[in-house]
């Protein structure tokens, strides 16, 4: 290495520099406790963070612990189960025994004849087990217990309770080659053949589904459905060739003056569905004339729109060529005074919006003192538009005297009359107010 030449200043510098090391360096050799402070210390800081090591784990054991206690809470916890042996098991017994060693039958009379689960009256069936028998022995059943209850009475058999017991034997008879027969499609079969899986089938075809008790079937086709002549004649004028499903399904409940919500699409004859029921119970009643006609019409249809009613009027008059009757329209956007006028001369039928109608009433140019049969077309529609309070109103100026009775299952009497109330709903609006409930 060449020698550098250093100035007098950075000699110096050195020197002192030097000397500072030299004195540190003695220093350090004259003070042995400080290594021990030093050592000292570092294991000080060992130990701190040792404990804080242990710390945290102590306190991530608390946290995981809780976790589990909230798990336990909110999703439960299954505890493993001491397995408890029953006595039974630690001491099995055999109770092998001989038949000879079985003494229940001399000791009572019942087991040897066990008793078979009997359905009453002949309704319903055991699974797995022949039909036709199961009818025959229901039918004999019911034969003995009633010979019994009228032996307890000390009362004879009636003639029409025999014949209906006869009829009930030889239905039974029949049945098993009856119902299960399976030949023919059920529109090659008469009415009277028709069976009780003819009519699933029918109904399927058809796609008809009801809700309600004691429903009648349904009908086939016009020729079945207990219509007037008159109202055949007036059909077959229409170009009706064949009733529509919702007919099918609702003609033969108007006829019985039943109370009807019928669901079908628009378009699918639902007019006519009410109408004709509605014809035929107003062909029951007394021919309107001047001893009858202030007290209003028989019968009132309400539809939410001045055009339906307009509709529902057009084919009503259809259906009416042949048999007399008035129908007359009231709606809003013509003359109250005109359609008071007519009123007044009298009609069987008033076809209406609620509104109007209402207010030909409040305004006495109307009234329903006679009137026990209303239909009520797009009840859905009405409800929705807001015309409840109408609809209710007009229904509280009926009059109330010829309710059915509130127990639906209880039969109604043909030959009189009875309030009865025919709704026509959309199938996408199947969730009404209460009107209907009320109806
Ligand atoms: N059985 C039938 N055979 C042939 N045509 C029919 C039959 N029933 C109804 N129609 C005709 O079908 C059309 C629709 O019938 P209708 O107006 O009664 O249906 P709707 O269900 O009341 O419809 P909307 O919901 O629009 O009032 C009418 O022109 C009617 O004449």
């Amino acid at each position: 290495m060449n020698p550098v030449f250093l100035s007098k200043s950075e000699r110096g510098k050195l020197a002192i520099q030097r000397r500072e090391e030299e004195a540190s360096d003695r220093d350090r050799g004259r003070d042995p406790d400080r290594c021990t402070r030093d050592r000292e210390r570092e294991r000080e800081n060992e130990t701190r963070s040792r404990e804080r090591t242990r710390n945290e784990k102590r306190a991530e054991r608390e946290r995981e612990k809780e976790l589990d206690a909230i798990k336990e809470q909110y999703f439960g916890f299954k505890k493993p189960k001491k397995r408890v042996i029953k006595p039974s098991e630690k001491f099995r017994f055999s109770f092998d025994w001989e038949n000879t060693e079985d003494t229940s039958r001399h000791m009572n009379a019942l087991y040897q004849n066990p008793h078979e689960a009997r359905i009453l009256f002949g309704r319903g069936f055991r699974a797995g087990m022949d039909r036709g028998e199961q009818k025959k022995l229901a039918a004999r059943i019911e034969k003995e217990i009633r010979a019994e209850i009228r032996k307890k009475e000390g009362v004879e058999e009636r003639p029409e309770e025999a014949a209906v017991q006869r009829q009930k034997e030889a239905a039974a008879d029949l049945y098993d080659a009856f119902d299960m027969r399976m030949d023919r499609h059920w529109s090659e079969k008469k009415l009277e053949e028709m069976t009780e899986r003819d009519w699933r089938i029918f109904r399927e075809d058809y796609n008809i589904s009801y809700n309600g008790s004691k429903l009648p079937r349904p009908m086939r086709n016009w020729v079945e459905s207990k219509l007037s002549p008159e109202l055949l004649k007036a059909v077959e004028r229409a170009g009706y060739k064949s009733p529509s499903p919702i007919q099918m399904a609702s003609i033969p409940l108007g006829l019985q003056q039943r109370d009807v919500i019928g669901i079908a699409e628009t378009g699918s004859g639902k007019t006519a569905a009410f109408v004709l029921p509605m014809l035929t119970y107003i062909t029951r009643l007394p021919p309107m004339n001047e001893d009858n006609e202030a007290e209003g019409p028989y019968a009132v249809v309400m539809a939410p729109t001045r055009e339906l009613a307009q509709q529902i009027e057009e084919e009503t008059v259809r259906f009416t060529h042949y048999l007399g009757i008035k129908v007359v329209s009231i709606v809003g956007g013509q003359s109250i005074e005109e359609q008071g006028f007519k009123l007044r001369q009298g009609c069987e039928v008033v076809i209406a919006t609620p509104g109007r109608l209402l207010d030909c009433l409040e305004r006495r140019y109307a009234v329903l003192n006679q009137c026990n049969y209303v239909v009520l077309a797009e009840a859905d529609r009405m409800i929705d538009m807001g015309f409840e309070p109408q609809v209710v109103g007009v229904l509280d100026a009926m009059p109330s005297s010829n309710m059915k009775p509130e127990n639906e299952d209880e039969e109604l009497d043909e030959k009189r009359i009875y309030q009865t109330t025919i709704c026509s709903v959309l199938p996408c609006h199947l969730l009404l107010s209460g009107l209907l409930g009320s109806a």
